[in-house]
């Protein structure tokens, strides 16, 4: 570990508000050459607001920032990098239809001719454990190559700051340990790397120190290698909560069963499904892992009815309602929360009321003769916003002026709240913290033992470990056996989702 080196970065005093939200509040902090610094805070605590000011996507409206020394107010991300800023985002900004050479060359101001660079990211990829062939079309990429390519582009411009948020949710464990091989590499040669994670246990394995926030303001610090990730998740939430417990449950009869599940890939760069069969019954829960873009998506899309099957592939309680559509399937008890929260399980432009409405109307009884009862609307919104302690100025909020974990909160509290059958849900912790995170899962665990089927897609083995009861691994959209999850290691699952995906462990040094 390298602590000690000289500051490259001070922020002091930063601050930015928004509309009712003081979102970050004079912040201060100093990051030193060669750190691995993770920034923690449950959703909404402004981690996400002060890094975007750092890498100039946000414009602080107190304090300010010095870069070696000098003063720093990047007026837009362009002017961040050319200063050494460089960041990784949650959500890949790549454009499947072209190659990896290509999308790199987009991003960089003076690419050099295309040979060069070629030449240029294979070195890099190389010297830091991270192969990647430069001709490949983006589109045909695994969700962790992808984040490969996003890092490399960033190593080309040499950073002195990198900021990584949430970086290891796409990957397998074989994955995540390739990518801390890499940053440790990067951080011993002086590169000072802000980390922002949810997963604690990694922040242990990996930061020198971190910086907790809670409600826009610093409050604590701590060394993470000798702090439990129990006592991290309390600073961050400044109290205690109770660790997830499952209580015992019996299984009823089958209220889900997909035989020989089969779709077409959606469109050029999607994953066909192939022949899935699994049943799933009243009080259990099956866990589906795999590495993103293993037909997750594809999978939710055919459950939820965005997407119909032929006759005799999925049945509920017995009925094949393979054609039916999302609301007639929701009418006979199925719920569904995609992965992607904007856009897809909430409308980004309607508030939370409207959003509630969208996909509770029917079960809760929010129409009355083709009216919408808007009062009711509000207050089932209302009480979502209560029991899952989404952090919000109210029910009038649109879904996009939450956090991203309070928005997740919100749109999966929302089916829970409608009490279904059997519930599908895709990532659904993704992005949210360890308390409010515990509290979802125990939540599913609850509607379980009332005897609730549940189907849990997650790229989140400690979540899976955590809440299922039988396990499957979803790779290039088949099904692996189904297993008792109690069989399993970590690392058997490791394997059964893909591994490595064909790399080595960076050799360093
Ligand atoms: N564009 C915006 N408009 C209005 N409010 C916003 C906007 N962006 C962020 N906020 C508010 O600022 C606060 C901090 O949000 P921020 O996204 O920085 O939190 P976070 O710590 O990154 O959360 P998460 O872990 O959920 O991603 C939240 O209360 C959020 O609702």
């Amino acid at each position: 570990m390298q602590r000690g080196g000289e500051t490259v970065l001070s922020l002091e005093g930063l601050g930015k508000s928004y509309p009712g939200v003081r979102a970050c509040d004079a912040i201060s902090l100093d990051m030193r050459r060669g750190e691995i610094h993770a920034l923690l805070g449950e959703n909404g605590a402004g981690k996400s607001t002060l890094v975007k000011m750092i890498y100039g996507l946000v414009t602080p409206d107190a304090g300010e920032m010095r870069l070696d020394g000098q003063p720093f107010a990047p007026p837009d991300p362009n002017a961040a990098r050319r200063a050494g800023v460089a960041m990784v985002f949650q959500h890949f900004s790549l454009f499947d239809a072209l190659t990896v050479a290509e999308n790199i060359a987009l991003g960089m101001e003076d690419a050099p001719p295309p040979r060069r660079l070629a030449a240029r990211i294979r070195e890099v990829s190389e010297l830091y454990g991270l192969p990647l062939d430069p001709r490949r079309t983006v589109g045909t990429l695994s969700a962790g190559e992808r984040q490969r390519v996003e890092i490399v582009r960033c190593l080309l411009q040499g950073p002195r700051v990198l900021i990584m948020d949430e970086p290891t949710s796409v990957l397998t464990p074989q994955e995540a340990e390739i990518l801390f091989e890499t940053l440790r590499k990067l951080a011993a040669e002086g590169t000072a790397i802000l980390y922002i994670s949810h997963k604690l246990e990694e922040i242990r394995a990996l930061c020198d120190t971190a910086t907790i926030l809670r409600r826009g303001e610093v409050v604590g610090t701590c060394t993470p290698a000798e702090t439990t990730a129990r006592e991290m998740a309390e600073l961050m939430v400044g109290a205690s909560f109770a660790p997830v417990a499952a209580a015992a449950r019996e299984t009823g009869g089958v209220a889900l069963e997909a035989r020989g599940l089969a779709a077409p890939a959606p469109g050029a760069f999607g994953t066909p499904l192939h022949d899935l069969s699994f049943t799933l019954r009243a009080g259990e829960v099956l866990g589906l892992g795999g590495v993103a873009g293993n037909g997750q998506d594809e999978l939710l899309a055919v459950l939820a009815g965005e997407r119909a099957l032929p006759r005799g592939m999925l049945f509920l309680d017995g009925a094949d309602v393979g054609r039916l559509g999302p609301q007639a399937r929701r009418a006979r008890g199925l719920a569904t929360a995609p992965e992607e929260r904007l856009g897809h399980a909430a409308a980004p432009e309607m508030s939370l009321t409207e959003n509630a409405l969208l996909t509770a109307a029917r079960r809760k009884g929010l129409l009355r003769q083709g009216f919408i009862d808007w009062a009711a609307a509000r207050r089932f919104a209302e009480a979502v916003i209560d029991r899952f302690d989404v952090r919000t100025p109210g029910p009038e909020a649109a879904a996009r002026a939450l956090s991203g974990g309070n928005l997740q909160k919100f749109v999966i509290g929302r089916e829970i709240a409608q009490a279904p059958r059997v519930l599908v849900v895709n990532q659904p912790t993704w992005g949210v913290d360890a308390a409010a995170a515990a509290a979802i899962r125990q939540a599913l665990l609850d509607m379980a033992a009332a005897g609730t089927a549940i189907l849990v897609i997650s790229q989140d083995l400690d979540e899976l470990f955590e809440v299922a009861d039988r396990f499957g691994a979803l790779v290039g959209g088949r099904l692996s056996e189904i297993r008792p999850m109690h069989d399993l290691s970590l690392e058997r699952i490791g394997l059964m989702m893909g591994g490595a995906h064909d790399m080595e462990v960076a050799h360093v040094g």
